[in-house]
C-alpha cells in the first residue's frame, strides 16, 4: 500500500517512523511519504493561502499549490487499474468508523490531503474527483486547527488492518467496534487485586461459558454506552 499525505507540517508525520507504522514502512509494507505542500509553491514567501472570495474571518489554502501537489502524488496513476483514493479530513465529512477503516486498508494508494486555516479552495476537490475517488471524512463533531491529528488517527486505524502489520491478525478480530458491539471487559493476573477479583468463568476453562459471557458482556456494554451502535 503507498500513503501520501500533503501538509504545511511535515514533522508532524515523524510518528510514522515509530510504532507498529513505522516498522511497516521498513518492511515495505507501506509506503509511506510525506510531502510539504509550501514545495509547491514558487513565491519567495511560499504562500498557501488568501482571503476569502466574499468575505469572512480567516483564510482559505490557494488551490494552485494542491493542483500541482496531487499532479506530483497521482501522476501516475493514470496507468494505474485502480484510481487513488483521495481523502479530505474535514468536520463537514462522513464519519470515519471501523468499516471505513476496512474499507481503506484495501486501497491499493492512498492520498491524505491535511487543510489548515478555514480550509482547502472547493474546487481542489471537484478537480481531484475528476483524476481519483475522493472522500471527505470526519474524525469527530469537534473543531481541530487542521486535518492532520485527524489523518494520523486514520493512519494508525486503516494500516493496523493492512494484512502482515499485526503479529497476530486475532487480535484485530476481538476489538471494540471490530464486530460492531464494544469490547468486553478484560482482566489479567492476580486473580485478586485490591479486593477485586476477576470473574470466575474466566478462570473456569470452559472456553463456550467464556466466549457466551464475552458476548453477553459486549452487548450490554454497548447498549450502556453506545446504544445507537446497536439501531438498525
Ligand atoms: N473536526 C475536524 C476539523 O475541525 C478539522 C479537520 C478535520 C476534522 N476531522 O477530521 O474531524
Amino acid at each position: 500500500m503507498r500513503i501520501d499525505v500533503v501538509t504545511i507540517f511535515p514533522d508532524f508525520f515523524s510518528v510514522l517512523d515509530v510504532s507498529l507504522l513505522g516498522r511497516a514502512r521498513q518492511s515495505g509494507l507501506v509506503d509511506a511519504r510525506v510531502h510539504d505542500l509550501r514545495a509547491f509553491t514558487h513565491d519567495r514567501h511560499r504562500t498557501v493561502d488568501d482571503t476569502p472570495y466574499g468575505g469572512g474571518a480567516g483564510m482559505v489554502m490557494k488551490p494552485e499549490p494542491w493542483g500541482e501537489a496531487f499532479d506530483a502524488v497521482l501522476g501516475t496513476d493514470a496507468s494505474a487499474q485502480t484510481p487513488a483514493t483521495v481523502v479530505f479530513p474535514s468536520p463537514a465529512g462522513e464519519r470515519f468508523t471501523q468499516a471505513i477503516a476496512h474499507e481503506l486498508a484495501e486501497a491499493p494508494h492512498l492520498v491524505f490531503a491535511c487543510g489548515r486555516y478555514e480550509g482547502i479552495d472547493s474546487r481542489v476537490a471537484e478537480h481531484v474527483a475528476t483524476r481519483a475517488t475522493v472522500r471527505e471524512l470526519s474524525l469527530g463533531d469537534y473543531v481541530l486547527n487542521g486535518g492532520e491529528v485527524a489523518v494520523v488517527a486514520m493512519l494508525e486505524a486503516i494500516t493496523r488492518l493492512v494484512p502482515g502489520m499485526v503479529g497476530n491478525p486475532e487480535s484485530i478480530v476481538e476489538e471494540s467496534h471490530a464486530d460492531g458491539l464494544l469490547e468486553y471487559p478484560i482482566y489479567t493476573k492476580p486473580a485478586t487485586w485490591r479486593g477485586l477479583d476477576v470473574p470466575d468463568v474466566l478462570r473456569s476453562g470452559d472456553h463456550g461459558k467464556v466466549a457466551a459471557w464475552r458476548r453477553e458482556q459486549a452487548i450490554e456494554r454497548t447498549r450502556r454506552v453506545r446504544p445507537d451502535l446497536l439501531e438498525g
